[in-house]
C-alpha cells in the first residue's frame, strides 16, 4: 500500500499549501511577501482534524489509487482524443496531467491554476491515476502495443449497457477526502485536455467521510452491507502478482494493473422489500457487523462447507460470496475499489444510485471476467443489480519525479 503521511497542527505540507495558495492569488512569495504568509500561516488555529493534511505521494512505482484506502470522494473520467490529436499531442497532455497531480498530492498549487477552488484546503488524501482504453492505441499509431488483457470484455446476460456512458481513449480516476479539493483536481485536468481531448463521460461518487465511525471500518455500501472484507490486502504474499503486472515484465506495463469499471445501479426499492434475514442469505454475511453466516467476526475466514442447525448450507448456494470467492473460480481474484453513486431519481420514482465498481487485477482475463461469467449464472444477488455502463482501462504503472504516466508507452 502507498504510503499515507499525515502532518499535524502547523504542519510543512500546511505551509506549502499556503505559500502556494497565496502564489496563485497573485501575492508575491518570497523575500518580504513570502515571510508575510509564513507568518500568517502561522497564527491560524491547528485544524480540527488530520483528514486534510494527509498525503499520498503521486510518484512511485505503481499509480496511486489503486492500492490505497478509497477516498470519501471520487470522480471517474473518461476523455477520447480529439480528431487529429496524435501520439506527440497525447504525450504532452499526460505530461501535463502528471505534473499537476503530482502538485496537488504534495499540497502545492500547480503552475498557472487560478481557479482558487481548493485554496483553503490542504491535499486532503487526493489521488489522480490515468488509464488507456482499447482505442487509444489506434488513434495514436500505437496499435502494435496494445496489450492481449485490454481485449473487450465480454457480454453477460445481465448487462444493459449505455455505450455513451463506456469505454473511452482515456480515464482518469480522481479521490480526496473532501469535496473541493477532489473537483479542483477535476476542473484542472479537465481544462488541460485543452483542444487535445473531450470528456466522454463522468461519474461521480463517495464513500464514507474519514472519521465519520466511532473507530476505522470497512465501509458500507448503498445496501447497507458492509463492503470491501474479503478484498485483497497489501500484506498478503500474492497481492503483488494478483493486483500489478510484473515490473520485470519488461513491457511498457510493468508495475501497471488493469481497471474494469462498472456503474451497476442498485434496485434499492426491491433490495429494501427482503427481510433482513434474506438480505443476510443473498450475500452470506450478517449486515450489521460483516460477519460470515459460517459464523466468527468479519474477519473470520468463510467456511463455505458448514452446515447449518437446520441440515443446510450455512453460506446459500447462491449467496454472492460463494459464487464471487476465489475458491469457486480457481483462484481469480481482483481489488474492488469502488465508490457509492446516487445520481437523483429514475422516471419511476426509483433512486439512480448504486455502485461505481472498480476492480483493478494484473490481467482481467485472470480476475473480472471470470467472476463475473459466475456471477452472471448463478448469483443470487444479481436480481437486486443492472449493470449500465462498462469499461477496461489499461494503468500503467508509476513514474519518477522527472517522469510522466504513460512515458514509456508514448516515447519507448
Ligand atoms: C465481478 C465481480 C464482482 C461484482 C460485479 C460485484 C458486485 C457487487 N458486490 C456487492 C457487495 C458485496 N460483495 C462482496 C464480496 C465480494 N464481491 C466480489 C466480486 C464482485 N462483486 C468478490 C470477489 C467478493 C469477495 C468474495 C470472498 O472472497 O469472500 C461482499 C461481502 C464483503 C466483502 O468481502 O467485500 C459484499 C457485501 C455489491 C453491492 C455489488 C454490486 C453493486
Ligand atoms: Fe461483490
Amino acid at each position: 500500500m502507498t504510503e499515507q503521511t499525515e502532518k499535524n497542527g502547523m504542519s510543512r505540507r500546511r505551509l506549502l499549501g499556503t505559500a502556494g495558495a497565496a502564489g496563485a492569488a497573485g501575492l508575491v512569495v518570497g523575500g518580504a511577501g513570502g515571510a508575510f504568509a509564513t507568518q500568517a500561516a502561522r497564527d491560524r488555529p491547528a485544524p480540527l482534524t488530520g483528514v486534510g493534511t494527509r498525503t499520498v505521494p503521486f510518484h512511485g512505482k505503481h499509480q496511486a489509487g489503486i492500492a490505497d484506502p478509497a477516498q470519501a470522494c471520487g470522480h471517474l473520467l473518461a476523455l477520447d482524443l480529439a480528431p487529429g490529436a496524435d501520439r506527440k499531442a497525447a504525450a504532452a497532455l499526460l505530461r501535463r496531467w502528471s505534473a499537476t497531480a503530482a502538485d496537488l498530492a504534495a499540497g502545492d498549487v500547480p503552475k498557472g491554476d487560478d481557479t482558487g477552488v481548493a485554496l483553503d484546503a490542504g491535499p486532503s488524501s487526493l489521488t489522480v491515476t490515468f488509464g488507456f482504453g482499447r482505442t487509444f492505441f489506434d488513434r495514436t499509431g500505437l496499435a502494435d502495443k496494445r496489450p492481449a488483457a485490454l481485449e473487450p470484455l465480454p457480454s453477460f446476460t445481465a448487462d444493459a449497457l449505455d455505450a455513451k456512458r463506456g469505454d473511452g481513449d482515456l480515464w482518469v480516476q480522481i479521490g480526496a477526502d473532501d469535496p473541493l479539493v477532489a473537483f479542483h483536481a477535476l476542473r484542472l485536468i479537465q481544462k488541460q485536455a485543452g483542444d487535445t481531448a473531450r470528456t466522454r463521460w463522468q461519474m461521480n461518487g463517495f464513500n464514507r467521510t474519514p472519521g465519520a465511525t466511532g473507530k476505522p471500518m470497512t465501509g458500507r455500501n448503498l445496501m447497507g452491507q458492509i463492503d470491501g472484507t474479503n478484498n485483497p490486502k497489501p500484506s498478503d504474499s500474492d497481492f503483488d502478482a494478483r493486483i500489478f503486472v510484473p515490473e520485470d515484465s519488461g513491457d511498457w506495463m510493468a508495475g501497471g494493473s488493469y481497471a474494469v469499471v462498472r456503474r451497476i445501479r442498485m434496485l434499492l426499492d426491491s433490495w429494501d422489500h427482503l427481510s433482513l434475514e434474506r438480505q443476510e442469505k443473498v450475500i452470506g454475511r450478517r449486515k450489521s457487523d460483516g460477519a460470515p453466516l459460517s459464523g466468527g467476526t468479519e474477519t473470520t475466514p468463510v467456511d463455505l462447507n458448514k452446515i447449518g442447525e437446520d441440515g443446510s448450507l450455512a453460506i446459500a448456494g447462491d449467496a454472492h460470496i460463494r459464487v464471487a470467492a476465489p475458491e469457486s473460480n480457481r483462484g481469480a481474484a481482483m481489488l474492488r475499489r469502488a465508490f457509492s453513486y446516487h445520481d437523483g431519481f429514475l422516471d419511476d420514482g426509483s433512486p439512480d444510485a448504486g455502485l461505481l465498481f472498480v476492480a483493478w487485477q494484473a490481467d482481467p482475463r485472470r480476475g473480472f471476467v471470470p467472476v463475473q461469467r459466475k456471477l452472471d449464472r448463478g448469483d443470487g444477488l444479481s436480481r437486486f443489480l443492472r449493470h449500465e455502463s462498462s469499461a477496461l482501462f489499461a494503468v500503467p504503472g508509476g513514474c519518477a519525479q522527472d517522469e510522466y504516466v504513460g512515458q514509456r508507452l508514448l516515447e519507448g
